[in-house]
Order: structure tokens, then sequence, then C-alpha cells
């Protein structure tokens, strides 16, 4: 941070290195506000009525104080002094109530509004594709649904108590001026202008700060959600530097803590102003007022009023110019929230949609709906087609932009009903993302993926998430139990159900000799199971959800024999009957398999059943070859893993 070059003057120049000048809000945002608040209506009803009252209570106060010292004191009547005492100290009690109706009030509009906009952040974010996640950063969603939600509320209910109130004050504590003394009041009014030009500045200053904060706090967010979930722990561990870690992380938090440095003196610079102008008014209304009383013009019970009143005037004042940076940290949090909410998920039930018809989504007897590719083309989505550059850590590229280059050309197959479709080749050449397509996690960007005949995008999105079940490498299971992690698929499984699913999957043995059984609590990312473990809970999973057709990417983690031996086990009950795409890796999968695709460079080069595709002796016999050779020579099981085995191995 850089304070001009003397660091005791100058702060309204305050500039933080590596701040970037923020986007301005949207228009609109305000509009979009009301509907929200104004679900809270009777509410805020409350709160303005007892702000109403608030506020007749605090300036009836230095008037009383007037006809004590003018009509009691000064004439000697007593009673006068005891009953106008008595009525400031009711006033006083019944103002108590009138502040707490308030706190209520504007408590339950605030806490209502973060459970709205948090519900639907949280919905709408569940509603975005796959896509979406690839490119954001946790930490930055995070941060949108904690910080910049509670920013919102707490500027809008400040605004709501505040502006209310400030307003009210302002015109009751101006009329009694006037009322007292019209000349002192006017004389003070001149000095108003001068708050608010500097007031002005340092609240657009503010503006850029909030956001430019708000951005940073969720970079080292982003940072720390990161570093701290078990596999970014171990990455750090194995490859990071801790003090490089330390270093990038001191810089993150350097430039948040600069910006609050900054925010606070912007603010206590607005504050010292305010003071010092109330301060040489309050002795020019002494001067003049002093003088006046000894004139004999005005009596002194109004002058003590008028200074009691005129600190009042000033409170307000500066809470105006608070109101312009609450209006602008609402405005800017708001915008920020309704970024997210406005976009638009890319993946979405056609209005119409249907259910896959039960016939087509028969399983276990051999009536598995076929899965078909016809003609289909496809790339990733670009990065302003599914994401927002300020959930992204890195600024999005000019290259990332436009449309990028076909990953899938003319892709086209039938994968037959209750049969196994093995998909082989190199790495990158596209088989993960021929799978994805079957479930929708992205759309073809040209042809046809059809289950049972049915184009998927025809299908609802939960029909089709019930037919479709996946198994992925990296199985991912929650921080919660193994009972909890199986019913999540199907949360009304019986006992009997999950226990014949997890001893088909060849996983029972391993859950029943554990202390807590089922109800063992399985670590970030389920990660105190081996990985073939995790693979084996993986397919208990979807053997309870029973879906008709089955994606699957076999593990190629390190998995001793025994593992292997027990996954392949488990393989075979998961696939009977089920129409199964399975990205082979061991060759005993593709040995067994109904048809083969042989993907290269996102195209399908060559298919067939394993010996037919051996004696073309293709792509895919060279492959083998190549790949049995290196196993032979390396003395492993020629159903081991195919991964990193030369530049074209199976993979
Ligand atoms: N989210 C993404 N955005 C952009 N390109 C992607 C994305 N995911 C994959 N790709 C690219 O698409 C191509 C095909 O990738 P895909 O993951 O389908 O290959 P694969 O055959 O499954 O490889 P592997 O066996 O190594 O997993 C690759 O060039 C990859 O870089």
């Amino acid at each position: 941070m850089t304070v001009g070059h003397d660091p005791t003057m100058g702060t309204i120049g305050l500039r933080v290195e590596g701040l970037v000048d923020p986007q301005p809000v949207r228009s609109g945002t305000f509009k979009r506000i009301i509907p929200y608040a104004m679900r809270y209506r009777r509410a805020m009803a409350m709160v303005m009525v007892a702000t109403i009252v608030d506020s007749l209570i605090t300036v009836s106060i230095p008037l009383t104080l007037k006809m004590i010292i003018d009509d009691g004191i000064i004439p000697g009547k007593t009673s006068v002094v005891f009953g106008l005492a008595g009525l400031v100290a009711g006033l006083a009690l019944l103002n108590v109530v009138a502040v707490y109706t308030q706190t209520w009030f504007s408590g339950r509009v605030g806490q209502g509004l973060i459970f709205d906009l948090r519900t639907a952040v949280f919905s709408h974010i569940q509603r975005q594709p796959v896509a979406f996640f690839t490119r954001t950063q946790t930490g930055s969603l995070v941060s949108r649904i904690n910080t910049d939600i509670v920013g919102a509320q707490q500027a809008l209910t400040s605004l709501l108590s505040q502006s209310l109130s400030t307003l009210l004050t302002l015109v009751l504590v101006l009329a009694a001026m006037l009322y007292l003394s019209w000349p002192i009041t006017v004389a003070a009014l001149i000095m108003i202008p001068l708050f608010f030009i500097p007031g002005k500045i340092i609240a657009q200053r503010l503006e850029k700060l909030a956001r430019a904060g708000m951005q940073n706090d969720a970079k080292l967010g982003s940072m720390m959600t990161e570093r701290f979930n078990i596999s970014g722990a171990m990455l750090v561990k194995l490859y990071g530097r801790p003090e490089d870690e330390s270093a990038e992380f001191s810089k993150k938090a350097g430039l948040v803590r600069d910006i609050a440095i900054s925010m606070d003196v912007h603010a206590r610079l607005l504050f010292i102003l305010v003071t010092l102008l109330t301060t040489v008014t309050t002795a020019m209304v002494y001067g003049f007022g002093g003088w006046f009383v000894i004139d004999g013009s005005l009596q002194i019970g109004t002058l003590v009023a008028m200074v009691a009143l005129l600190l009042m005037l000033y409170g307000p004042v500066n809470q105006l110019t608070n109101i312009q940076s609450d209006v602008m940290t609402a405005l800017v949090s708001f915008d920020r929230v309704f970024e997210v909410l406005d976009l638009k998920p890319l993946i979405t039930e056609r209005p119409g949609a249907r259910p896959l018809p039960a016939r087509a989504s028969a399983n276990g007897d051999g009536t598995a709906p076929p899965v078909e590719f016809d003609q289909v083309a496809f790339r990733y989505p670009s990065a302003e087609e599914v994401s927002l550059p300020s959930l992204e850590l890195m600024p999005q590229r000019k290259s990332e932009q436009g449309p990028g280059a076909l990953v899938l050309n003319d892709v086209s197959f039938h994968a037959p009903a209750g049969r196994l479709t093995a998909l082989v080749g190199p790495s990158g050449a596209g088989k993960t993302t021929i799978t994805h397509l079957v479930p929708r996690l992205y759309d073809a960007t040209s042809g046809t993926v059809r289950i049972g005949g049915h184009d998927v995008r025809d299908l609802t999105l939960g029909s089709l998430q019930n037919t479709v079940g996946v198994v992925t490498q990296d199985a991912h299971l929650f921080h919660d139990t193994i009972r909890a992690n199986l019913l999540y698929a199907r949360p009304d499984a019986s006992e009997p159900e999950i226990v014949q699913a997890c001893e088909a999957a060849r996983i029972w043995p391993t859950i029943s000799q554990l202390p807590d059984g089922l109800d063992t609590v399985v670590g970030d990312r389920g990660y105190r199971l081996s990985g073939g473990e995790k693979q084996r809970l993986a397919i208990a999973r979807l053997l309870l959800k029973s879906p008709p057709i089955v994606v699957l990417d076999e593990a190629t983690a390190h998995l001793d024999s025994e593992s292997e031996l027990a996954i392949q086990r488990a393989l075979k009950t998961a696939l009977t009957g089920r129409t199964s795409l399975v990205i082979a890796h061991r060759l005993s999968t593709i040995q067994d398999a109904d048809q083969i695709l042989v993907i290269d460079d996102g195209r399908i080069q060559e298919r067939g059943t394993h010996d037919q595709l051996l004696a073309g002796g293709g792509l895919y016999s060279e492959l083998y070859r190549t790949q049995f050779a290196h196993q032979q020579g390396r003395g492993r099981p020629a159903e081991s893993t195919a991964a990193g085995n030369g530049n074209r191995a199976l993979d």
C-alpha cells in the first residue's frame, strides 16, 4: 500500500497496489432488489413505525430541555421542572421499546433476505452444468454465497433503518431549529454543503474498494479451500514449496489487509471531517447565540436546545454520506449475487420433455434400452457460455472466448441393449467425452444421442438420471457415513438391500470388519478407504440405484491384484443385463466386450470384437500387441492396467 509520499497526509489519494478498477454496477440492479425486499413489507412497516417514534422522541427531548430551563428553572417553577423531567424519563422509556422493535424487525428482514438469496443461489448453482464447475473456483462461489449475500443484507437493513430515521431526524431537527432561531439555523446550514463534496469523493472510492475487497476475499478463500482439502493438501506436501505457498498466501492476504485499511481510513476520514465541521459550527452557534442571549434577543434555554439540536443535525448529515456508501455496497453485493443468478444453465430440460417410457427403461431382464450416437460432433463450451470471469481465478483469455476445436467428430455407433460396449484408445482421444454425452453432462454440438430411440434432450432430466448410472475413476464420496453415501443413490433403500448391494460389489467383507460397519465415516473425499475399496463402494452405490444403463470409467489407480480381481467380479455383477459403456483399461474387460470401439483423435477408427479387431491388424492390434509385450516384459498379468504404456497406449 502506498499512501502518497507522506503517510501522515494525503490519505484521500491512498492507493492500494494491484487494485484493478472493478466493473461498475449494472443498471437495473436496484429494481431487482425490490421484489426481494417486498416479501418483508409487514416487518419493514414495523421498522418504519418504530423509526418514526424514535426520531420524534429524539427531537422532542432538546425541546423539553428548553422548556425546563426557560419555563421551569428561570421562573423558579419546581412543579414544571419535575413534571418535564418525568416526561423526559417517560420518553426515554418509550424510546427503548421503539428501538427494540426496530432491531427485532430489521433483524427478521435481514436474516430473511439472507435466507432467500442463499437458497436461490444454491439451487441455481446446482442447476449449472459440469462445465461451470470445471471453470469456477469453489472458494469464489462460496464467498459469493457468504460474503456478498451478507454484505447485501447488512447494507440493505442499515439503509432501511437508517435512511428513514436520518431523513426524518433531519427534517424534524431543521424545523425545530428554524422555529427556535432562524438566523442561527441559516448560518449552520451554510456549512452543510462543505460535507458533501469530500463525502461524495470518499464514497466513490469506498465503492471501488468494497468491490475489490470482496473479489480479493474470494481469492483468499479459494486458495484456502484448494489447499485445505485432502487432494490439495497432498499435492502441496508432495510437490509444493511451503515458503512459496506462504508467500503467495501473504501476498493475497496483504492485499485484503491493504484494502481493509484503505476502507477504514476513508471511513475514518469522513468521520473526522464531520467532527471538525460539527465542532466549528457548534463554536459558531455558541458565539452568536451567546451574543444574542447577552443582547436579550434569545433565551438561554433556547441556546442550549439549539446546540443540542445542532449536534443532532450533523449526525444525520454524516449518515447521509454513509447512506450513499451503503447504497453502493448494497448495489455492488446484490449485483454480484444477481450476476450468478443470471447465468443461464447451459443444460436444461426442454418444455414438454417426457420421462423415458417404462419399457425402454426396464432392466435386469435383457430389456435395458440401447444407446445410439448418430453423427455426433462435440466441442467443449467456451468460457463465456458457461462461466463468469469474476468466479475464475485467471482472467478469461481471448482464445477461450470463441468456440473451441471439435473434440468429437462424426461419432456414430449403436450400443446394443443389455450388452457391453468398450471404448479404447490413446489418452485424450475423446473416450470420456463420449460417455459424458449420455447422461447429458454435456450436450452434443451437432448430431443426436439416443436412449431407447429417444433423443436424450427430449427426456426429463430426472428420468435420465434414473436411467443412466455413472461410476467414475475417482469415485467421490461425501464426508459422511458409508450408509449415507450409499443411500445418496436411493434414499429409501432398506438395510438388507444395502447389504446385498455391498455383497454384490464385493465390498461387504471390508465393511463388516470395520468397528462401526456401515456407520463408519469416510473422510474428506472418502480418503480413509483405498482406491479399490472406493470404487467398489461406488459400484455398490450404482447397484442400489440399479440403472438400466451403466457408464463406467475403469479405475487405473494402482490396485493390487486382489483388489483388481474383486473389482472385476463386482463389475461382472454390475454390468449383467445392463447396457454398458465402459472405458476399458483392462484387457480382460476388452476381451469380453460385445463390441469394442477404438477411438482416436475424436473419431471412431475401428469397431468389432476383440478377435475381429486383432485379426484386422489395425490400430487396436497394434495397441494391444505393444501393451501385451510391455506387460509380459514387466511380468504383469495381462488383465492389469494399460495406462502409462507409451504414446499410443490404450488408456
Ligand atoms: N472441460 C474441458 N474443456 C475443454 N477441453 C476438454 C475438457 N475436457 C477434456 N477436454 C479435451 O478433450 C479431449 C478429449 O478428452 P477426453 O477426456 O474425452 O479424452 P480421453 O480419451 O477420455 O482421455 P483419458 O483416457 O486420458 O482420460 C482432450 O483433448 C482434452 O484435452
